[in-house]
């Protein structure tokens, strides 16, 4: 039986092309790709006919970091794999790599499997994984070339967060050598952790409680001196970085170095750091506790150096993040002690609005919105040409985009199942009218239409930058 669905009429946006061309949906991949009117000529036929007249075609936004239902703090992020995966697609997002957790002492093989039941059957978009590696050792490094064979090709290490996910220096040295022959991606939180706590316990025996000295004791130095030692490491190990949420102009400088040398150094920011500051976190009544997140928001003059390295290519990716936890009830643990609020903000709804609003307000061009959330996302993490673009053979994970629509971020409308908007009141030029995932429509026209167990995992092959 066909199943063929053509959108027609809008301005079809790529991270390589800007055409005015109608696109054939066939069995949930796209099919071709036509200069307006010629598609009537030359007889296409679709069982549903999507009017993009005045709009934008685009492909799917891919967010390669969120965290549902992560374990932090002594809670869980607050978004299951239903509740987030259908906010990213409310979102314009279609696909989500999100971190499956390595429990110290335990095998890969148990976190990941603990994450694929989490996951199966319950998402709206396609997902895959990447594993987080709390405890390094002889057992789980052999684990990971069987993960990179699995389709699981990147894992995260973290510089901080000690008796955590903490590893240090000989730990991360190991899984690099290790990436570095089995092709995996290494994804790195760069901040001196060790150097944090003891700052961390400075504040606190001064009575320095408030969320605020969250921003103060994770210092942008101790961010740039992670940044610079986890590329060292690399280019020992002669192997790829990645550096996750880049938040400090000095972390910038140290990827834009390393890329100048012709290192295979790669770098990854959020919407928060691009929008929020440390102004958000000094709000009084404890509303700052709204904005902790690791690495910190920083003062507001750092943004220029992250739009300036989006611009550049010294970063590739903008991904959320998305960490929930809901300011009554969670983030409420650390009333009186900020170390004990649950790190993360949410935001995988918010994100391709917030990057077209940076079109508008001029930070970026059109192909580099959907370069920085769609197509290198992909590209970083194994997943181009599949997702990320729109081309013949691609699967039809498309959104179509209404530049013009005027809305205001709230938690009143937003389908994140978090208690706050980090984004409350803010007004933005655009907004998604519909999304397909796979050919099938999940939002139409502003109506959900989706469903939990459509989404599908998706095994990633290795980086497509290093080839
Ligand atoms: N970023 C954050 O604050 N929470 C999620 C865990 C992480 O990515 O470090
Ligand atoms: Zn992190
Ligand atoms: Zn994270």
């Amino acid at each position: 039986m066909s199943n063929r669905t053509l959108i027609r009429g809008g301005l079809v946006v790529t991270a390589a092309d800007e055409v005015h061309a109608d696109v054939l949906i066939d069995d949930g991949r796209i099919a071709a790709l036509a200069a307006h009117g010629t598609t009537v000529a030359e007889g296409w036929t679709a069982d549903r006919v999507i009017d993009a007249t005045g709009k934008y075609v685009l492909p799917g936004g891919v967010d390669a970091h969120t965290h549902m239902e992560l374990p932090f703090g002594g809670t869980f992020a607050s978004d299951t794999f239903e509740t987030g995966t259908r906010a990213a697609a409310w979102g314009g997002t279609t696909t989500i790599v999100d971190f499956a957790v390595q429990t110290r002492g335990r095998a890969l093989r148990e976190g990941l499997d603990a994450w694929y039941a989490k996951a199966d059957g319950n998402c709206a978009i396609d997902y895959a994984f990447h594993m987080i590696l709390s405890d390094v050792n002889e057992s789980s490094l052999k684990e990971m070339d069987l993960l990179v064979e699995e389709g699981v090709t990147s894992f995260k290490l973290f510089m901080a967060y000690p008796g955590v996910f903490y590893s240090d220096d000989g730990q991360i040295l190991r899984a690099m050598q290790r990436s570095a022959s089995n092709g995996g991606l290494i994804m790195m939180h760069a901040e001196n952790g060790i150097a944090i706590d003891v700052l961390v316990e400075q504040a606190l025996a001064r009575g320095e409680t408030d969320p605020r000295h969250h921003g103060e004791v994770r210092k942008v130095l101790l961010e740039a001196e992670a940044t610079h030692r986890a590329i060292q490491l690399a280019r020992v190990a002669g192997a790829p970085l990645y550096v996750v949420h880049v938040s400090a102009e000095e972390a910038v400088a140290e990827l834009a170095a390393a890329r100048d040398k012709g290192l295979p150094v790669f770098g990854e920011t959020c919407p928060q750091y691009l929008f929020l500051s440390t102004d958000n976190l000094a709000e009084p009544d404890f509303e700052g506790a709204k904005y902790v997140c690791s690495t910190p928001l920083r003062p507001r003059e750092h943004q220029a150096a992250l739009w300036r390295g989006l611009r550049t290519d010294d970063l590739q990716v903008v991904s959320t993040d998305h960490c929930p936890f809901c300011f009554t009830g969670q983030k409420d643990l650390g009333r009186g002690d900020f170390s004990k609020i649950p790190n993360g903000l949410p935001g995988v709804e918010n994100r391709m609005d917030l990057l077209h609003q940076a079109v508008v307000d001029g930070h970026i061009t059109r192909r580099r919105w959907i370069d920085i959330a769609c197509a290198a996302p992909a590209r970083m993490f194994g997943l181009y040409p599949k997702k990320g673009t729109l081309a013949p053979g691609a699967d039809a994970d498309v959104v179509v985009y209404d530049p013009h629509a005027v809305q205001t971020l709230s938690a009143e409308t937003h389908h994140m199942n978090v208690d706050y908007s980090a984004y409350e009141g803010r007004t933005v030029t655009g907004q998604v009218e519909t999304v397909l995932s796979r050919g099938r429509v999940v939002v139409d026209r502003r109506t959900w239409t989706g469903r939990a167990g459509h989404g599908l995992y998706t095994p990633r092959s290795t980086c497509q930058y290093l080839n």
